[in-house]
């Protein structure tokens, strides 16, 4: 029977993952055996992707080499930009690079001879141009050249954005924050992402399922959520008073809880101490402020924690990110946890199709069209 503790697969062990280990003693996380402090402390998005895509830390050479041809995916084909400048200005960024990831299947299609780890570094790094590409032509109209000199996947999304070279500061920021984002077992998106791979679909298709089940904001779409939250108080005392109203109206506080964190997720404490930095660089301590009186209450009042998006929310305004871009920023990440489940749940493959409990009726009469009379076909 289903209970309410066995509902959305809680605790559920869905398959097996060499990839990362989530919630090891209620707070752990790790990405192939590498602890995500030592990551995010010492690892770049770079060699964190590698890492995930092809299962070991690159040499010197080998993260040089990947770097370039990184750099050497960011260009759209033609056909892909027209379809870009089609799409309504109107557009939410997510339905952009949902449309333009999926779009890319029809003018470099996944075949036999296609190495799916080729594949998964075109995404990553084409996934920032996509997005910047639609917005400046629609914005300005012009058709921005999708080439920057950086050469890590934060500072060419930071540079297409802005269109100058990042600070130093931000570049490293967003740089952990693609790391803190890449991979995390089996979650919603990723989850989803695999059962396509199961039906042995192509990886186009499992990547853009993958985006379709991130965007909600009970999942990736929480960071956009919680910026929306923050963004309406001006201080603490009026965040307190507005959480609490909430929490009266039973109501959810995004960027708070965790499927499967029990004490704290790792993540926060990192993009926390980033968001705090920021504020002080930039002398301007309204969201800090409001953000920890929002957790401060959280503990307190429900005894839950901030997940990932939280602090990530004040982290990306305070480097004039725009909200719509919070969730797709995720997504530039994700990629690379996406495509390290694809390519292993291909390896073992087996497919996916669980099996439920039926609630509905049993066997009914089956009534001629002619006769079925108001209240007719009652169970
Ligand atoms: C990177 C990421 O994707 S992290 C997740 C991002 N999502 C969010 O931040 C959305 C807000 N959080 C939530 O909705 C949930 O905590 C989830 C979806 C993350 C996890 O959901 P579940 O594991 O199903 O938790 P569940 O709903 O059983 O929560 C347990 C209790 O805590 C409450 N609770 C959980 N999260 C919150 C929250 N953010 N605000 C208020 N109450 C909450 C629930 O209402 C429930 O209360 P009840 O027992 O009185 O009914
Ligand atoms: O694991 C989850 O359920 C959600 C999450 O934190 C992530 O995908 O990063």
């Amino acid at each position: 029977m289903t209970t309410k503790k066995s509902g959305g697969l809680a605790e559920v062990i869905a398959g097996q993952t060499a990839i990362s280990t989530v919630g090891k003693t209620g707070k752990g996380l790790t990405y192939r055996g590498y602890s995500i402090h030592d990551l995010a402390e010492y690892g770049t998005f770079e060699e964190t992707a590698y890492l995930l895509i092809r299962g070991k830390l690159p040499d010197a050479g080998e993260l040089a080499a990947y770097k370039r041809k990184l750099a050497a995916g960011r260009t759209i084909p033609p056909g892909l930009r027209t379809l870009l400048e089609c799409l309504p200005a109107s557009s939410h960024p997510m339905d952009v690079l949902r449309t333009g990831l999926s779009a890319l299947a029809s003018f470099e299609p996944e075949t036999e001879a296609t190495d799916p780890r080729e594949l998964a570094d075109r995404l990553l790094a084409i996934s920032p141009s996509v997005l910047l590409y639609w917005h400046h032509f629609h914005q300005s109209g012009d058709r921005i050249d999708t080439e920057t000199e950086s050469d890590s996947v934060a500072g060419h999304f930071l540079e297409l954005l802005h269109r100058r070279p990042p600070a130093e500061l931000h570049e490293r920021v967003m740089d952990v924050s693609l790391i803190l984002y890449a991979e995390h077992e089996y979650n919603a998106s990723t989850f989803a992402a695999r059962v396509t791979a199961s039906t042995l679909s192509d990886f186009y298709s499992a990547v853009t399922t993958g985006i379709g089940t991130l965007r909600g904001p009970l999942h990736g779409g929480a960071n956009e959520a919680a910026m929306e939250l923050i963004g309406r108080y001006e201080n603490p005392e009026q965040a307190e008073a507005g959480v609490m109203r909430l929490l009266g109206g039973k109501k959810l506080v995004m960027g708070f809880g965790h499927r499967v964190y029990t004490v704290s997720d790792p993540r926060s404490d990192i993009i926390k101490a980033l968001s705090r930095t920021l504020s002080e660089q930039n002398g301007d301590w309204r969201l800090f402020t409001v953000s920890e009186r929002i957790e401060e209450v959280m503990r307190r009042e429900k005894g839950l924690f901030p997940n990932l998006d939280f602090y990530s929310a004040s982290a990306y305004t305070l480097m004039q990110i725009p909200v719509s871009f919070f969730t797709p920023v995720f997504v530039f990440s994700r990629i690379s946890g996406w495509a390290a489940h694809i390519i292993e749940q291909r390896e073992s493959n087996r497919l996916i199709r669980p099996s439920a409990e039926y609630t509905g009726p049993e066997p009914l009469p089956w009534f001629r069209l002619e006769d079925r009379g108001q209240g007719a076909v009652t169970p």
